[in-house]
Order: structure tokens, then sequence, then C-alpha cells
């Protein structure tokens, strides 16, 4: 038993505890963990106890703990469950626990490189359908290696952060010519975020076996996206200003070994991979995502049927001697199900416009300029523990 008293059903249990950055009045940003709805204040408690490497808890991001490494996350770990589950940390950790409805929650770390991936097989298939209707809905490369492109680090923003309708260029196909204005296709992708800690050797591919060694954990990443702007830019080079406006993420960072519980194996890949994509350890998630657009549900997209595993995407990225660093973030793609209720995105729930949603009374296609979209998640152990992500929220405002 913990001696914290944690909500039931609480997305943040005794055995999850994500690291995020918070800040209380106009104090410091530091280093929390998310225990039921309170924050322990771990630079303090880290500081009382002398703890080796207290300091990295004082920052104003996560870079310096990602830094340092898998052992030292493995013994964190092992602290904060001490931590909780220890009647005798009581009087040590109780006055450092503070409400989450007071305190601010901030970017959790300084992000370095940005990747995107398109690994659900789903979502891949009916883009395809949508975009290149003429042709078969997977190109030939989408199956032999998880297709990505480099993203923008510097649009990476908090959740809670205003999402302002980026303009461009837009053609649709029937236009004579180009336009410019703002986006009338801005949409949301439901995706889960990779956290990089240890950097690896530029010149040395990280293989598919070493992924714990690199990844530090997970959050949830709502990647905006204006279709048309997209569509009409993209070719040949890939997505450029359709993507690069803004992608947010959620504050608090799972561990991938709180995530572990909720490790499932990965779906058969036929045809066979190329050795250095394939593994006998390869895992998936047991995720659900939960998606709202002004407060109502619209759609559940579940993690655990990706196509492609985390570590076949770090292999990947990397298979050319490119090297990672502490901070960067690499995001699944899209996550879409079966169901017309399980998909990612609003191109494919109203499919492509041409099929509109009911929110709150009212038809949508796209978002319109005050729509407010969070996207919660939540991992199932095993055994049926909860492991919440908490969630990543964005208002749409006007375009300038
Ligand atoms: O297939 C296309 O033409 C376009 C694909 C996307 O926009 C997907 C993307 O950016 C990656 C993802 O989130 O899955
Ligand atoms: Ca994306
Ligand atoms: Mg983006």
């Amino acid at each position: 038993m913990t001696w914290i008293e944690i909500p039931a059903n609480s997305p943040f249990g005794p055995e999850n505890l994500p690291l995020g950055i918070f800040r209380v009045g106009d104090e410091e940003p530091r280093v929390g963990a998310a225990i039921g709805d309170q924050v322990i204040d771990l630079a303090l408690v880290a500081s009382a106890q002398m703890l080796d490497g207290a300091q990295v808890f004082a920052e104003p991001t996560l870079n310096a703990f990602l830094a340092r490494g898998p052992r030292t996350w493995h013994a964190t770990r092992g602290w904060l469950l001490q931590l909780v589950w220890n009647s005798n940390e009581r009087d040590a950790v109780e006055p450092h626990l503070i409400p989450q409805s007071a305190v601010t929650m901030l970017m959790p770390f300084e992000v370095a490189d940005y990747v995107d991936f398109y690994a659900s097989e789903r979502h891949a298939t009916n883009l395809g359908r949508l975009f290149r209707p003429d042709s078969a809905p997977l190109l030939p490369n989408w199956k032999h290696l998880p297709v990505g492109y480099h993203g923008r680090a510097g649009t990476v923003v908090a959740s809670g952060t205003d999402i302002v309708r980026p303009s461009g260029q837009r053609k649709a196909p029937a236009d004579d010519a180009p336009t410019y204005g703002p986006s009338q296709r801005l949409d949301i992708e439901v995706e889960l975020g990779f956290v990089v800690g240890s950097p690896s050797k530029l010149g040395k591919p990280v293989s598919v076996d070493d992924f714990r060694d690199h990844v530090y954990g997970v959050v949830v990443v709502n990647d905006w996206s204006a279709r048309d702007l997209q569509a009409w830019e993209y070719v040949p080079l890939g997505p450029f200003l359709g993507k690069s406006f803004a992608t947010s993420i959620s504050p608090w960072v799972v561990s991938l070994e709180a995530l572990e519980a909720a490790a499932v194996p990965l779906g058969k890949q036929e045809p066979p991979v190329l050795p250095y994509l394939a593994g006998d350890r390869l895992t998936n998630y047991d995720i659900t995502f939960e998606v709202y657009l002004n407060g109502q549900l619209v759609s559940s997209p579940p993690y655990k049927e990706m196509y492609w595993s985390p570590a076949q995407m770090l292999a990947h990225l990397s298979v050319n001697g490119a090297s990672v660093r502490t901070g960067d973030l690499f995001a699944s793609g899209t996550v879409s199900g079966v169901r017309k209720d399980q998909r990612g995105s609003f191109i494919e729930l109203s499919w492509g416009g041409r099929e509109p949603l009911t929110v709150n009374g009212e038809e949508r296609t796209f978002l319109q300029d005050g729509d407010e979209v969070t996207i919660t998640a939540h991992a199932t152990a095993a055994d049926g523990t909860l492991i919440g992500l908490g969630s990543v929220t964005g208002r749409i405002l006007p375009a300038i």
C-alpha cells in the first residue's frame, strides 16, 4: 500500500510516476513527479535527502536528467517507488506534495530534433485513398521501412498553447492557380511521442535491441496539420509548412519502465523486414487515446495495432549513421484503428470533408476558429492497472 491518497481510477497511480516540469506562482520551474492529483516536488525532496545528482531536479527542463542515461533513470524510478510505497518516507515527502491544481505545467524538455513517422497501416491506407484515389493506397516502400520525415523542433509547444490558424498556399486539383490565405482544412494528428535521453554516436546506428538504452519515455502528441497547404506543397520532398507551424505535447513524460507493464508483442510483419529492422523482442504498447472536440468524445484510437515498433523507428532513423541527441522527439505518426470511431485525424473522421461529424449538435469536418482539441491517453497493464499518459490540449485562434 502506498501512504499517499490517490483518487480511484487516477491516471497517475503509484506505479506510474511520470516526470514533468512545473511552476508554482513565480518560483523557478523545476522537476516534479505526478502522483494521484498531486505533484511531488523532487528538487526539494532530492536535495533534502542529499541524493546523488539531486541538482538535475532543480533544472527548468528534464534534459539534464535525460542525459544521465538508463542507469540513472532506473535508479530514479527505484527511489520514486520507495518514496511513495514506504511509509517511513512520509515525513520527508508529505511537506513537498503540491496539488496539481496549484501548479502550471511547462514544456517537459527542450526538443532537440523532431522526427515524425507514419507507422499506422490503417492511417496510411486511409490517407492513400484520400490523397491518391487512383493508385494503391500503400506506397511500395511502406512495409519495408518506417516512412518518416524530419519536422521542426522549435515549434513543438506545451499543452495549452493556443494554435494560430496557419496561412499559406492552397490549390485544390480543380483550381487554376494557387491562392494565399488561411488554411481551410486544419486538422489534428493523434500520435505517441518517444523522448530520447542518451545520445548515440555519429556514424554508429542504434540497433533495435538498444532502444531502451536511448529512449527514456513517452508523451502524447498532437501534430497539427493543414491539409490544404500539405496537399499542394509536399510533392516530392514531403511535409513542410503544412505541419511545421505547431506540434503540441503533453506535460508528463511516462517512462518506458512504467510502460513496460503494458507492452504487447508486435503484430506480424509481412513481407519480412530487412535484418537491421528485425528482432525477437519487438513490442508495441496497449495504449488507448481519447480525442475530445469542444468536450465531446469523437474518437478512441488504439496504439497496439501500429505496424512498426518504436525500436524499429529508432533503428531506421539512425541506420545511415545519423546520431540522436538528448531531447530528440520522434513521433509514431497518426494512430488510427479499423473502426470509424478509432480514426486519429479529422480528414479520416470526415472522410476528406465529405462526411461531417455532429459535435455538440453542430456539423464539423475540419477545425474552426475557437475549437479546442484535447487528446488523453492511458496504457493498460496486463493485470488491468491503468498507466495514464495525461493529456494534450490546444485551442485554434483565427489566422493573423
Ligand atoms: O500519405 C500522405 O500523402 C500523407 C500522410 C500524412 O499526412 C501523414 C503524416 O504526416 C504522418 C503521420 O502522422 O502519420
Ligand atoms: Ca504527423
Ligand atoms: Mg507538426
